[in-house]
């Protein structure tokens, strides 16, 4: 990438959400269908979600203007008749940055599971804190475990996914994932999409992060399920009309970025060794393209890193820093310098958060 092609977002390690279309995303805009995809007569829309679904390996997708959207409506048509609850990762998006969704629109109780591994949720993990549907009136049931890969950018190993999978089919509970980052595990591993999603029951798959379209994300699942969850989707303004212009986006996105997955994950590792060789301990294994800087080892004070990141042109935001394909190694180098100058100050001035620790430090996020 030289100078000249740097995208506007090749210094930017708050999140991957930051990617901006590329110039053939843009191009392909020009030959989209423009029918009203609310109708299911858009045919780009319509060929998107048989594309996703396909890759899943699924009997159908829902084109979602977001992840939150295709989580929440697919967690809400898993969910019958409350009292009723999910059980997921204390870190879950769908529990922890999803603005309470669980609660408004499926009524749901949450049971958030710090994983005894430390690295992501097992079956023992799921079996100490299912409840199950027995009649005892004091309790809301386990009727979901929905489970997310990767998790802070940790791949959850296929077969723990299908211990937990077998464990719902026999207990009567749905599985689903939040697929966000998925593409990350799939492009590391080389496991395909398909032999993941075999396991559960929903999947949600973004196609903003990583991949690099503007908006969207596909949530795969049974034809009837998708049905339904499309309900959903209008009754809360996901109805989009001409969508055919971001479908094709994000079928060019698919196309022709998830071979450059593993250049993010790269970047990543490289970054976390540099941490580590600098004795700033990690939350946890950089897998993927996510690294975590442990907040209680690490005594950063996120203030005092966004002033240093500023002055050294990148742009960060609490423990965490992402990593994407339009990341430029020039911006990596000045994060290297960023923080190890912030973890310098913080040796002499080590910060004590109050509260809990969330991934958005910023006043402006
Ligand atoms: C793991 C995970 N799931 C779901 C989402 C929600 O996606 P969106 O921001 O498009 O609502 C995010 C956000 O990036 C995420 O990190
Ligand atoms: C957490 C936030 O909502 C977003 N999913 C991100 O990963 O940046």
């Amino acid at each position: 990438m030289t100078q000249d092609q740097f995208y506007p977002c090749h210094n930017e390690f708050r999140s991957d959400t930051f990617t901006v279309p590329t110039r053939s995303m843009i191009e392909a805009v020009t030959m989209a269908t423009v029918g009203d995809s609310v109708y299911k007569e858009d045919q780009d829309t319509l060929d998107l979600e048989e594309k996703v679904a396909k890759i899943a390996g699924k009997e159908a997708g829902l084109f979602c203007v977001s992840g939150t959207m295709s989580n929440q409506i697919g967690l809400r048509a898993h969910l019958m008749q409350p009292p009723h609850r999910i059980l997921c990762d204390f870190r879950g998006h769908v529990y922890a940055h999803e603005a309470g969704g669980l609660a408004t629109l499926s009524q749901a109780m949450v049971t958030p599971v710090i994983p005894s591994n430390g690295l992501y949720l097992t079956l023992e993990d799921v079996v100490d804190n299912y409840i199950p549907d027995d009649g005892d009136i004091h309790m809301a049931p386990t009727k979901v475990v929905s489970l997310e890969n990767t998790v802070h950018g940790i791949i959850m190993p296929l077969e723990e996914i299908a211990r937990i999978s077998e464990w719902c089919k026999e207990n009567d509970v749905k599985l689903h994932l939040d697929g966000a980052r998925l593409w990350n595990a799939s492009a590391e591993t080389g496991i395909p999409i398909s032999e993941y999603c075999q396991y559960f029951d929903s999947v949600s798959l973004c196609l903003s992060k990583s991949l690099g379209a503007p908006i969207g994300s596909i949530l795969v699942g049974p034809r009837k399920f998708v049905e339904k969850a499309n309900h959903f989707k209008k009754q809360n303004g996901g109805g989009i009309r001409q969508a055919g212009m971001l479908a094709r986006m994000a079928s060019v996105a698919i196309d022709e970025n998830f071979g450059k997955l593993k250049g993010a994950s790269a970047l990543a590792s490289d970054f976390a060794k540099f941490c580590q060789e600098h004795g700033m301990a990690l939350e946890g294994p950089a897998d993927t393209n996510f690294v975590f800087l442990d907040p209680k080892k690490v005594k950063i004070d996120p203030e005092v890193l966004q002033t240093i990141a500023a002055r050294n042109d990148v742009k960060v935001m609490g423990n965490r820093f992402a990593f994407h394909f339009q990341t430029s190694k020039m911006a990596v180098e000045n994060l290297k310098k960023t923080i190890l100058e912030a973890f310098e100050h913080s040796l002499e001035h080590p910060y004590v958060s109050s509260g809990a620790i969330r991934l958005y430090h910023t006043k402006k996020a």
